[in-house]
């Protein structure tokens, strides 16, 4: 009989005895631990790696070097998107790690140093260390290269002979294109083909004047992933207790370095010494040293420690940006950045001192607003509850849940629910009722107290000395709700600037970090864009130079993915709230543009007029002169007759209306209206105001002569 042998049925042998079924492979049931999970999905927490590489199809396809520079351990898919000639080669290489390190480092300082409400210093460091130096420090015997093909970075006789040929055209136009005059192009260094195994390694080292931790908690903060002291409700920078572990785990799988972490509290003296690296597998600290060391100095913080493999060259722009932006909404804070490089031109040092002693107050911790909270987490408040009955619970473990609002709540849950039904005896349905019901009530929205701005001061501080625009003006918002959570929004707008491109330039900041990833897609572009009319605020959203700044702190904010690039544009509570931040700033910059565009206008006129001064220079002198004049015939008049009524002779007043009407007369393109206008603006009112007496004929001289120039120099300034 034909058993089939169909996969199901037990595999008979030759024999005729039965095997066990062999399992395939995938349907073995395996666990997966937290650390696991993250250091093969590195991406999600902003530690990606990959890079994509343009490359000319024509100059790769029959070429060697397709097969040496990409064939070999960084070849990951060579993408089907071809762009003309072009194709895309996304490699394996180390990429936004470095960036995401210094990142995740810089803000679990400043985290720190608030908590205790210090002023934050924060130095960064990074080392290059060349592949030698790498090697030596884990004490690897650097080889000399014998079978050179085998290298990525191996170049084939043909591809040198085309690379030296370019360099020679190239040459051959520039020196042509001196000859004739034109602007010659620097000489791009010559690049031959870098090497992916140089120097891609580097010491990070940040060092801040925090809290720092608890001697025997550093373990676990550094070698566990998902554990941290910021899980509570309450506005921190740090949130899923993730990214200092993520550094670990990047150092772990690069260069096989442990992290170094040394602490101090406050009074302390001692501090903690902690070497370690992740048992990835069970999600545990791998301690190699911790120890407790002489504390001379006395002083608190920490200073972490985490050589990676990483890519300073690309991200070198974006790791400055991220400094200079966290300048921006920290100007608290004081920070000193420094890249050091065996190649000392390479090296940067960069400090951005602190413009203000005015920090922001330290967020408290919160509760759960009713409307915010789900099965789970009421489960977990009612294991975690010290209060004993139903009405003290909901009383004391939710915001916005005074006494006779709950006592009213627990009444429209039905005849199972009384006040002093001790509240860890409710059965799921009970739970599910109370669910229910706070999400059909109706509850006052939690206030903003719980939450910390950065304050329309510091943002101004921020913008004013990092960009230097010509205009700026901010807003900060009221406490607003989404989901349960509070949160607020603050904005900044300028106009102009320096280093500021034209068009819009957005800066993003959440929890007072600055966000500089996934711009596309985030509420701050997206409501700047398309939700904006900047027009109607006389603002050329093109031509002008726009800064929009927009800073959202909340106890949650709803960042799409652990890496924390970007906030959505679904949640439209946050969308609107930024829309009419933005519009209020762009308010008071309208009056700004429009009073600066009044006073243009008139400098224009101004200058305009001012190619008449000659004209209107004789024209006030004419009507000084017939002052003047008239001025003699009195005096001739009373002379010898009269010398008490000769003495009072004077020079009656100018007015403004008889100078313009000269000016009208003599000065071409100038009519009555606008020397008028002119003569008002000018500050020409009555001139002299108090009579003159002019005894001689010299002193009428001197007058016409003194009063001319000052007529031409208010009605011209
Ligand atoms: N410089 C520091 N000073 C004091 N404590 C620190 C410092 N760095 C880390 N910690 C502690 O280690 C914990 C874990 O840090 P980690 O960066 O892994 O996560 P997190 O900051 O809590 O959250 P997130 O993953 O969102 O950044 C922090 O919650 C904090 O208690």
């Amino acid at each position: 009989m034909d058993t089939g042998g169909s996969s199901e049925s037990p595999i008979e042998t030759k024999k005729g005895k039965s095997k066990t079924p062999r399992k395939t492979k995938d349907s073995v049931l395996k666990q997966k631990s937290p650390a696991e999970f993250f250091a093969e999905n590195k991406n999600i927490a902003g530690f990606d790696n990959v890079s994509v590489k343009r490359v000319m199809f024509d100059s790769i396809a029959n070429s060697d070097l397709w097969f040496h520079g990409y064939g070999l351990h960084c070849f990951v898919a060579l993408n089907v998107h071809t762009y003309g000639r072009c194709v895309d080669i996304w490699s394996y290489l180390p990429g936004k790690s470095l960036y995401t390190t210094v990142r995740e480092l810089v803000e679990n300082a400043l985290d720190s140093a608030e908590a205790i409400s210090e002023l934050p210093v924060v130095e960064v460091m990074i080392e290059e260390i060349g592949r030698s130096k790498f090697n030596s420090m884990i004490g690897l015997t650097d080889l000399d290269r014998v079978d050179a093909e085998l290298y990525d970075d191996f170049e084939t006789v043909k591809a040198r002979e085309k690379r030296l040929a370019k360099e020679a055209r190239n040459q051959e136009i520039q020196a042509k294109n001196a000859a004739l005059g034109k602007k010659v192009k620097e000489p791009a260094a010559a690049k031959g083909i870098r090497g992916r195994g140089e120097a891609s390694f580097y010491r990070v080292i940040c060092k801040d004047n925090g809290r720092g931790m608890p001697h025997d908690d550093i373990p676990n903060m550094f070698g566990r992933v998902l554990s941290g002291t910021k899980y509570g409700l309450k506005q921190t920078r740090g949130k899923y207790g993730l990214g200092a572990k993520m550094a670990l785990i990047w150092s772990k799988m690069s260069t096989g370095l442990p992290i170094e972490i040394s602490s101090s509290m406050k009074g302390q003296n001692y501090f903690s010494f902690c070497r370690l690296d992740i048992d990835i597998h069970r999600n545990i600290p791998h301690i190699h040293l911790h120890e407790k060391r002489d504390n001379k100095e006395r002083w608190h913080g920490a200073e972490i420690q985490v050589v990676i493999e990483g890519n300073w060259t690309t991200y070198r722009s974006k790791i400055l940006h991220y400094m200079r932006q966290m300048a921006v909404i920290t100007p608290y804070a004081q920070f000193l950045f420094k890249f050091v490089s065996d190649a000392s031109d390479k090296n940067v040092t960069i400090s951005f001192a602190r413009r203000t002693d005015v920090m922001p107050p330290v967020p408290p911790e919160t509760k759960y607003h009713p409307s915010a909270v789900d099965l789970l987490l009421i489960k977990r408040l009612i294991a975690e509850t010290s209060k004993q009955n139903l009405l003290q619970f909901l009383q004391h473990e939710f915001v916005n849940l005074g006494k006779s609002y709950a006592e009213r709540l627990i009444g429209e849950m039905g005849p199972d629910f009384s006040t002093k039904m001790p509240v860890k005896s409710l059965t799921s349905q009970q739970i599910v009722r109370i669910h229910q019901l706070f999400r059909q009530a109706k509850f006052d929205d939690p206030s903003g107290d719980c939450l910390s701005p950065a304050g329309e001061y510091n943002l101004r501080l921020g913008i004013i000395k990092e960009l230097h625009p010509d205009m700026v003006a901010t807003y900060s918002g009221s406490a607003q709700v989404f989901e349960g959570h509070p949160f607020i929004v603050e904005a900044g707008v300028s106009v102009g600037g320096k280093d500021v491109k034209q068009g819009l330039n957005i800066f993003r900041f959440a929890n007072r970090i600055p966000l500089l990833f996934e711009q596309g897609a985030d509420v701050v572009t997206r409501t700047a864009l398309k939700r904006i009319n900047w027009n109607s605020y006389k603002i050329n959203q093109t031509q002008d130079k726009i800064g929009v700044f927009v800073s959202i702190v909340s106890t949650k904010i709803p960042f799409k993915g652990t890496g924390k690039e970007y906030i959505g544009d679904d949640i439209k509570e946050i969308a609107s709230a930024v829309k009419t931040s933005v519009q209020q700033c762009c308010v008071q910059l309208k009056a700004k543009i429009v009073r600066k565009i009044q006073a243009r206008e008139q400098q224009e006129r101004k200058r305009n007029l001012s190619k008449y001064i000659p004209d209107a220079t004789g024209a006030i002198y004419d009507v000084l002169q017939e002052m003047a004049r008239s001025h003699a015939a009195k005096r001739k008049r009373y002379e010898g007759e009269d010398a008490e009524l000769l003495k009072k002779v004077s020079v009656r007043s100018i007015t403004k209306e008889t100078l313009s009407e000269k000016l009208a007369q003599h000065v071409e393109q100038v009519d009555y209206e606008m020397a008028l206008e002119y003569a008002t603006h000018s500050g020409v009112k009555e001139e002299p105001r108090e009579p003159i007496y002019i005894q001689s004929l010299e002193a009428e001289k001197q007058f016409i002569d003194f009063h001319c120039p000052i007529f031409v120099f208010r009605l011209f300034q």
